[in-house]
């Protein structure tokens, strides 16, 4: 959050019986500032007509379309929890955590005014941060409260954070969304919002009716170790995770768990994005919020990620030292590799580029670092040709490439993700022999689409997928690996409507069995359970689903899950199907995480 050299001041104040403290900024918040255009635009989509009004023809088809433009369920988890990150993250910086800790243990509450300058007026949404002692423990309790105008006004709940849904959803930055978190009434995703803070609203509940449950709740994680770990405890720590997974299925199936425990045990992450602090001296530091303790930690040296991640850490590092531009109001960096050793580097910015300052140096810093270098900031970005990485993975001896691309996913365990890519396209192999079409949703850069592809050579694959980005590095990787039965298109996984695939310019008819998906953290919502339901054969979880032709008999589904509680919410609500088969894979050996990968059979079939 940049605030433009604002003086913070303090000063305890008391309403309704209650003490709180009033923290007052002198300065401007450029990237509120920003975002307000963005939110005067999204008015005139959104806003509620006044008394007598109807809204325009405009407007409605708008809002008609809304459902799919957030991309559902995942959309909102990944929203809120930014949310709720930034505000902690803006509790933390901007009232100090001292005054925050000061008025937790009092049980008072901490009231900040984030002035917002726009074009032509200018009028101060201040609002008011509510933390008591339970909500500060717990990053995912804090509420946000809308601050009174005057004085002698009630404090009311918060209404609206409604901005950024304008008419780019595309290029909505959550990050923007979050550092604005413009305030305005009435929307209904503004209700979501709130209602993840607890302030309900009956309609969120019709909403939430319509696109199915929320994410499940999850323990906090534990941070994940920062010195390199005994690795003789590994097996305890893999056992634990087996058991929760095994507890978490049992209700559901008898079928053994089979594990695949990571290749490595450290130096095994090709990602990682950390927090840039700005010190005293020149140089930034790398840091992370410990999930635990909410503080921020500097990380020197990070025994997870990749040996190249950690060289490339110093060298970044020592680089920017020396680079005062390309410090100059960096916040973030996201740092890849892949298996071979190159890397890219990724820096983010709270202000504009210059093409004309800030590319030159982006260049020379990536010939000095022997990196890609990419430069962002908001609506922007700066790269030289081919800024992605290539991955090489071999499943069932043929070789096939990936693009490993800054801000879209791609499998960060990068030699277990091989593993992965076997045993999805083993289950393939088998179920190819039922015969039909196989679909798969949330295809990424085509991790597991091009091996099932070629294991799918009976019948055509059709992938879909939302980020345009990963779709096309799928869909470049596919051509070059001259597959031919596999069609790509970008697609909401919600939107998808199996009978009408002709407004994805899709020829023929298409016979689906089989299904697989690898969904988001979050889940299926109700659309994409209910299509689930209607296939033979589903992989769920991180992967698919089976047979799509309605009133088939189709029998199996696979499931792959990196959320085994959301897989278990799914597969309870999923009534057709039963699990055949279950495998855990240890993406991320030392921390809670862990990916499921379940294949589905249909009950009441014969086979
Ligand atoms: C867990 S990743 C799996 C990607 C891929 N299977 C892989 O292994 O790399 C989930 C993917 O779903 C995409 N996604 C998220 N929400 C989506 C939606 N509503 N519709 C379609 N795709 C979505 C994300 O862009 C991401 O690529």
């Amino acid at each position: 959050m940049g605030v433009n050299g604002g003086e913070l001041d303090e000063e305890v104040k008391s309403e309704a019986g209650k003490k709180y403290i009033e923290v007052k900024h002198a300065g401007r918040i450029d990237a509120q500032e920003k975002a307000m255009e963005h939110v005067s635009d999204a008015d005139r989509w959104f806003q509620e007509p006044r008394m007598g009004q109807e809204r325009t023809k405009q407007q409605r088809e708008y809002l008609e379309k809304l459902p799919w433009l957030p991309g559902g369920e995942a959309f909102f988890q990944r929203f809120v929890s930014r949310v709720k990150e930034k505000v902690k993250g803006a509790l933390r910086s901007e009232c100090r955590r001292r005054v925050l800790r000061r008025a937790i243990k009092k049980g008072e509450k901490v009231k900040t005014h984030w002035p917002i300058h726009s074009g032509k007026s200018s009028h101060s949404a201040s609002w008011l941060v509510a933390a008591d002692e339970r909500e500060a423990e717990q990053v995912n309790q804090i509420s946000l409260v809308e601050s009174p105008r005057k004085a002698s006004d009630q404090v009311k709940p918060l209404q609206g954070i409604k901005l950024l849904f304008g008419a780019r959803p595309r290029s909505f930055a959550i990050q923007t969304a979050c550092v604005g978190l413009q305030l305005r009434h009435r929307s209904a995703w503004t209700r979501v919002a709130a209602e993840a803070h607890g302030l309900g609203s009956s309609r969120f509940q019709r909403r939430q009716k319509r696109f199915g449950p929320n994410p499940v709740p999850e323990p906090r994680p534990r941070c994940p170790p920062l010195t390199p770990p005994d690795l003789n405890g590994y097996q305890v720590d893999l056992q634990q995770k087996v058991d929760l997974v095994q507890d978490l299925l049992a209700d559901l199936s008898d079928v053994p768990l089979d594990v695949v425990p990571s290749p490595e045990l450290l130096h095994y992450r090709h990602r990682v994005r950390f927090g840039l602090r700005h010190g005293e001296e020149e140089a930034l530091d790398w840091s992370v919020v410990d999930p635990e303790s909410g503080e921020w930690i500097v990380v020197k040296a990070y025994p997870l990620a990749s040996v190249r991640i950690n060289r490339l850490m110093s060298e970044l590092r020592e680089a920017l030292a020396q680079e005062k531009r390309l410090r100059w109001k960096a916040f973030e960096v996201e740092l890849l590799s892949n298996t071979k050793g190159e890397a890219l580097a990724l820096i983010m910015y709270h202000r504009r580029l210059d093409p004309e300052d800030d590319l030159p140096r982006a260049q020379a810093l990536a010939k000095e670092l022997d990196a890609k270098v990419v430069l962002r900031a908001k609506g922007q970005r700066m790269a030289g040709r081919n800024s992605f990485l290539v991955q090489e993975n071999e499943v069932a001896g043929r070789r096939y490439s990936q693009r490993l691309l800054e801000s879209s996913f791609f499998q960060a365990n990068l030699r277990l993700n091989q593993q992965m890519q076997s045993w999805v396209t083993g289950e393939l192999t088998d179920l190819a022999a039922s015969g039909g079409d196989l679909l798969e949703i949330y295809c990424g850069n085509g991790n597991f689409t091009l091996p099932a592809a070629d294991a799918w050579r009976t019948g055509q694959v059709l992938a879909t997928e939302l980020d345009r980005l990963s779709l096309a590095g799928a869909e470049a990787c596919a051509k070059e690996a001259g597959i031919e039965n596999l069609v790509f298109r970008k697609c909401m996984a919600e939107a998808m409507n199996l009978q009408k695939l002709r407004p994805l310019g899709l020829q023929g008819p298409y016979e689906f069995s089989t299904l697989l998906l690898d969904p988001p953290r979050a889940g299926l919502n109700d659309r994409t359970r209910k299509m689930a339901e209607s296939f033979d054969h589903v992989t769920l979880g991180s992967v698919r689903f089976g047979n799509s032709v309605p009133n088939t008999s189709a029998e199996l589904e696979i499931y792959i899950s990196c959320n085994p509680r959301a897989l278990l919410r799914d597969l309870q609500l999923m009534k057709t199907h039963r699990i055949e088969k279950a495998c855990l894979f240890d993406q991320f050996p030392w921390t809670d995480h862990a990916e499921v990968a379940v294949r589905l059979f249909r009950l009441g079939a014969s086979g």
